[in-house]
């Protein structure tokens, strides 16, 4: 047996010990350290300084409680959460998601990917997430604003725009990061760019909205050329019909392709015309309804209760766009067998272990969350630099600087896979690529 795996097996011994009844977080470290082989053997002295053992362990986690009283007066108990994963190269930043499945060891997968992906991104940020076990759906404005409020009572002290800069994720949204960041700046007076997603009356910046959905597309695009391929003509389908979702489905529209369903947690619509979108945003950004009411407009289309069946559906792209290991092993099979082409995730981790294998063993092209959905997080870092500088750039230059971080993530990822004797895998070139970055900061920082 090599060193590197004598020491991934001890590291990821330790992950399992210290992180019992986390599954998630052992299956994003596996991942990560299973493609760091190569790169291990070649930096004999990250092992020395301890860095594999240290990038595992996050900077801080943070538990606490979060009281509020509901429309009929009635006491409620939340959990909040925010783990500060790695700041070796800036300030801690990721996303915050309010969802019933929310506990400690799924903020731990997120924040540990959440620092390799804002590596690859080429901007000075650090890994971070947090959130909750609160679930917004259902519950009214007045509900979810003083929910917010008490999450951030707490929150407010860990955070800062030079220390830690949420964002939103699944179920936070502009709504969400309106009324923390409200909380935030009562609490402490500072008027700042402590979150990113803001409105865009208060410092919020335009592109980032749609950066995320306009990223995976724009970094599909690149997976695409290298092989001769375009995204006009292609028929694609995208799970979910949330933020990622909607604006996948835009770009992938605005490049001539046919996309013909969507989904949510209970179900999802196949529209063989093509998915009409205005639709979708009025029934998920307005009325906040369930993605079925979308056959009452449009009887053309057809709804299924499951939101696993999307994969069914015969296509050439497949974009998930809703939350971890959705596509399992089965789903995959069912994809390559209707001659799938190409994979690109939007989601963290939609794809499980077996599902990547796959994919992989069958030359579906696979674009890993970790590069294929940054777009959003550095389009977040552009929100921080417009509030430092106290200027805001027109959607145009914000969306052209993102597609050139895309395009850049693309190239250093496949130069990595190359580099590393693994031509055209992009998992192995995302996980190295973001590691070298990190593990070098923390190499020149010292034993912390
Ligand atoms: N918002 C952002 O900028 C970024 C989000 N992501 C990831 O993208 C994914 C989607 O996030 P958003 O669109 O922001 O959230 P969102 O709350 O706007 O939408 C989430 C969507 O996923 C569906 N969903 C949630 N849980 C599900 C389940 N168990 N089964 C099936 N569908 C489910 C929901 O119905 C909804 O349509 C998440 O994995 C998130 O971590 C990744 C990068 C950036
Ligand atoms: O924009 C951000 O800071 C967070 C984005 C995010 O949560 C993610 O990349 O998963």
């Amino acid at each position: 047996m090599g060193m590197s795996q004598q020491v991934i097996d001890e590291v990821m011994e330790i992950v399992k010990k210290r992180n019992p009844n986390e599954p998630e977080f052992h299956q994003a470290v596996m991942e990560v350290f299973e493609s760091l082989k190569p790169a291990i053997e070649k930096h004999p002295e990250f092992v020395e300084a301890g860095i594999l053992h240290r990038i595992i362990e996050p900077d801080r986690q943070v538990i606490f409680r979060v009281p509020w009283v509901d429309d009929q007066g009635r006491v409620q108990v939340n959990r909040g959460y925010r783990v500060q994963f790695n700041n070796a190269i800036g300030p801690y930043k990721g996303g915050l998601r309010f969802h019933p499945s929310v506990n400690l060891g799924i903020m731990k997968f997120l924040a540990f990917e959440q620092t390799f992906k804002n590596s690859l991104t080429g901007l000075p940020i650090g890994g971070g997430k947090g959130g909750s076990d609160f679930d917004p759906k259902g519950k009214s404005d007045g509900e979810v604003m003083r929910f917010c409020q008490s999450f951030m009572t707490e929150l407010y002290r860990h955070v800062g725009a030079d220390v830690d800069v949420p964002a939103g994720d699944i179920g936070v949204g502009s709504r969400e990061i309106g009324y923390m960041y409200g909380q935030y700046k009562r609490i402490t007076t500072l008027y700042n760019g402590v979150f990113t997603g803001k409105g865009l009356t208060y410092g919020g910046s335009l592109g980032r909205k749609e950066a995320t959905g306009y990223g995976l597309l724009y970094f599909l695009e690149e997976m695409l050329k290298e092989k001769g391929q375009t995204i006009a003509g292609k028929t694609v389908i995208v799970s979910g019909s949330g933020n990622v979702a909607i604006y996948a489905v835009e770009k992938a529209q605005q490049l001539g392709a046919r996309v013909v369903a969507m989904s949510d947690s209970n179900g999802y619509v196949y529209d063989p015309e093509g998915i009409k979108l205005n639709t979708v945003k009025q029934i998920k950004e307005i009325e906040r309804k369930r993605i079925k009411a979308y056959v009452e407009h449009h009887p053309s289309a057809q709804y299924h209760e499951g939101s696993k069946g999307i994969w069914s559906i015969k296509c050439d792209i497949a974009l998930p766009c809703a939350t971890q290991n959705e596509i399992d092993g089965e789903s995959a099979g069912k994809l390559v067998a209707n001659g799938v082409l190409a994979v690109a995730e939007g989601a963290n981790m939609p794809s499980t272990p077996e599902a990547i294998k796959t994919f992989q063993d069958n030359k579906v092209l696979f674009g890993p969350a970790k590069a294929a959905n940054a777009g959003g997080v550095a389009t977040s870092a552009l929100e921080m630099s417009q509030n430092s500088m106290r200027c805001s750039w027109t959607f145009e230059e914000v969306d052209a600087r993102l597609k050139n971080i895309m395009v850049t993530i693309y190239r250093q990822v496949s130069r990595a896979a190359r580099e590393y004797g693994c031509e055209d895998d992009l998992v192995t070139g995302a996980n190295i690529a973001g590691f070298l970055k990190v593990a070098e900061a923390m190499m020149a920082q010292g034993i912390v």
